[in-house]
This record gives C-alpha cells, sequence and structure tokens, in this order.
C-alpha cells in the first residue's frame, strides 16, 4: 500500500534548543532515532505524540495527526499511539492483567486489531497475569509495559530508551522479544536509542540527529556504512548484512548462511533453523584485507570485495569502507597498512573476516 508511510515536519524552539527536523519513515517495521544526548530525540517523540506543542505536520499511514496549515491538532489520546518509557510506569496496586487491561476497557472493540492472547505469547507473559508489578524484574515490568502499550491497537508504537534502564542480562533478555514482536505484529515502532548495538539489531531504517536537526536518515545498514557519518568512527563501527541460513554443522558447531555477495561461516552453539532470515553483525576491527587470496588462514571467512572509499579514523588508524555483492562492510586497519596496500577506491580487495555474530 502507498500510503504506508510517517512524515514528521516539525519545529519547536525552546530557550537553549531548536527542534527543526523533516522526517520521512517506512510506515512499518522498527526506525530508530538516534544520536547523543540532548540531541532532541525525546523532545521529537514527544511531539509526535502530541505531548509537545511543536509547529508542523504529522501522518501516520494515512492518518493526520497534526497539520498547522489546515489547523488540524490531535490531542495526544486520540493518535492511537502506544507509548512505552525508560521506566516502566504500571499502576502498583494492579496486577499485571488488569494493567494490560486498563488501557484496553477505552479502545473501541472494532480497533482491537491486535489479539491480546497472541500478544501475550509474543511477549512471554502468559505466566505473569496474576503478578502485582513489585514482584516483576526490571525485564519483565518493561515486557508488561510494552504489552499494555500495544494492547489498544495503535497505529503507531513510540519507545523511549526503553532497555536503558535495564542491566545487561536484563536487556538481553528482552531483546528477542522485540525480535519477535516486529516479525509479527504489523505496527511501526519509532524507538529512541542512543546505544549502537541495539540500533545494529532492532532497527531496518536510522535516523541521526544532532543538535534538533537531522544529520542523515536511510536505510540501518547503509548508515552505518557510511564514511561520512559519525557511526563509522573508531573501535565500535560496526556493519550489519541480512543472510539466510543455508546450514548447520552439529559436529563443528559451524553454521553457513548465504548473503548476496557470497556466503559466511560461524560458530553457533545453538543451530538456527535452516531457511531462516537472520541479521549478521560484522565489527569493522573484525575485519582485514588483502590483495591477493588469503591462503592457509585460521579465519573462516574470506571474500572478494570492492573499496568504496577510504579515510583517516582515530590516530594511527583508516576507516575502509567496502561493497561485497550489495552489501556494505566496513574495515578498520592500521593507516600503515592502508599505506603500504596503498588502498584506494575502487581497488579490488580479499577481506577475511575473523569475527561474524548473530544478532537476533
Ligand atoms: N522540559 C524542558 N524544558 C526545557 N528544555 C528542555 C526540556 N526537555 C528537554 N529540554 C532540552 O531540550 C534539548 C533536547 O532534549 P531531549 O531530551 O529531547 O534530548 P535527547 O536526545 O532525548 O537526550 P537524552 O539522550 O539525554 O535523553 C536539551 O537541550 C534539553 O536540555
Amino acid at each position: 500500500m502507498n500510503d504506508r508511510v510517517i512524515s514528521a515536519r516539525l519545529q519547536l524552539q525552546r530557550a537553549d534548543f531548536v527542534l527543526d527536523v523533516d522526517l520521512q519513515l517506512p510506515g512499518q517495521g522498527i526506525t530508530a532515532l538516534f544520536g547523543p544526548s540532548g540531541c532532541g530525540k525525546t523532545t521529537c517523540l514527544r511531539s509526535i505524540a502530541g505531548l509537545e506543542r511543536a509547529q508542523g505536520q504529522v501522518r501516520v499511514n494515512g492518518h493526520v495527526w497534526q497539520d498547522d496549515a489546515s489547523r488540524c491538532w490531535l490531542p495526544t489520546h486520540r493518535r492511537g499511539l502506544g507509548y512505552v518509557f525508560q521506566e516502566a510506569s504500571l499502576f502498583p496496586h494492579l496486577s499485571v492483567h488488569d494493567n494490560i487491561h486498563y488501557g484496553l476497557r477505552r479502545t473501541p472493540v472494532a480497533r482491537q486489531r491486535v489479539a491480546l492472547e497472541h500478544l501475550l505469547e509474543l511477549l512471554g507473559i502468559t505466566q505473569l497475569l496474576g503478578r502485582k508489578p513489585a514482584t516483576l524484574s526490571g525485564g519483565e515490568r518493561q515486557r508488561v509495559a510494552i504489552a499494555r502499550a500495544l494492547a489498544t491497537s495503535p497505529q503507531m508504537l513510540l519507545m523511549d530508551e526503553p532497555l536503558s534502564a535495564l542491566d545487561a542480562e536484563r536487556k538481553a533478555e528482552v531483546l528477542p522479544y522485540l525480535d519477535r514482536l516486529q516479525a509479527h505484529l504489523d505496527i511501526p515502532v519509532l524507538y529512541v536509542s542512543h546505544a549502537l548495538d541495539e540500533v545494529a539489531r532492532l532497527a531496518s531504517h536510522l535516523v541521526l540527529l544532532r543538535a534538533g536537526r537531522v544529520l542523515a536518515q536511510g536505510a540501518t545498514a547503509t548508515m552505518l556504512s557510511r564514511l561520512d557519518l559519525p557511526l563509522s568512527q573508531g573501535d565500535t563501527a560496526t556493519a550489519v548484512i541480512d543472510a539466510r541460513v543455508l546450514a548447520h554443522d552439529a559436529a563443528t558447531h559451524l553454521s553457513t548462511l548465504a548473503f548476496d555477495g557470497g556466503h559466511l561461516r560461524l560458530i553457533t552453539p545453538q543451530p538456527p533453523v535452516v531457511g531462516s532470515q537472520r541479521r549478521l553483525r560484522i565489527q569493522a576491527r573484525d575485519v582485514s584485507l588483502c590483495l591477493q587470496p588469503p591462503q592457509h588462514s585460521s579465519i573462516l571467512n574470506s571474500l572478494p570485495a570492492t573499496v568504496q572509499s577510504v579515510r583517516a579514523d582515530s590516530p594511527g588508524y583508516a576507516m575502509v569502507a567496502l561493497r561485497t555483492g550489495s552489501a556494505k562492510l566496513l574495515a578498520r586497519i592500521s593507516q600503515h597498512s592502508a599505506q603500504q596496500l596503498n588502498i584506494q577506491p575502487q581497488q579490488p580487495v580479499f577481506i577475511q573476516v575473523k569475527s561474524v555474530a548473530l544478532l537476533d
């Protein structure tokens, strides 16, 4: 459907801060709003929700939430949105069941598009329905908050750093549920984060904010590999590739995945489902370059690639953007090696990939 698109042109002026954004986002999947502290991520999300009175226009999959030109401005409760905050704000005196049904009572039956039982199953909270919030872990509380937001069958789910109050272990526990939601629910999600690992894993689209403005927006895989953006700087630079599981060998624990640039092999102690589509992360620091096909190497993955561009990274390092098939990768190598190998745009090379991780 060609009206599955979200557009938001928003301007808001504060004493020390101006938000001025023009967002054109896919009307499905997870879009991340990413940027440093104070760049306006929360302000942008709250403006889309109608919790801040920005000037402009907001359209979500054919529904007009705000259009100043025609004096249209829907209050938050009429925008058909779910909002998940950093900390789950559940009613302490109500059970999980009653917390989730609280919002549902006010949702007309005709708008209840999400089957509640399915939702509870997806989020793994069927067993928790009788419990009070105080008896839940942080991760469980956040899953209940997500279920409550989705139970009202919103047209869009807005999530403001929903994992940032959780420790690494709890975060790892909640992430697979977000993957499942994405795979099973057809509701666009706008996800505020300043954690690049979360964004790389979850988001298909990425908006990079700087000082209240959009620095760039586009497909996550493309944005991560752009050398003109700060995402590709330093030790944390990473690329993502969507690939299909071809085979798993139980004896060696090696899985083989195919993408349109070739095959990648990685050790997966839990066998992934053959035929499933998975997202892989390849960190720039784990990729090295050779001018000849490498031989007799312990490294599992070697692929032909073409250099797209090169730039200086942190002192002593160069960042190289590469293409293999239509996939984009980054290699962080020493500046010394970049000079020795005379790395140039359009140059054919062989890449060795030391480590590949399954992200979902
Ligand atoms: N209620 C407010 N009144 C005045 N200024 C505010 C208010 N809320 C936020 N600001 C300011 O607006 C700017 C954007 O804040 P915002 O919370 O949107 O940023 P952010 O990118 O979400 O930051 P963080 O990652 O730290 O949550 C900041 O300069 C902040 O100090």
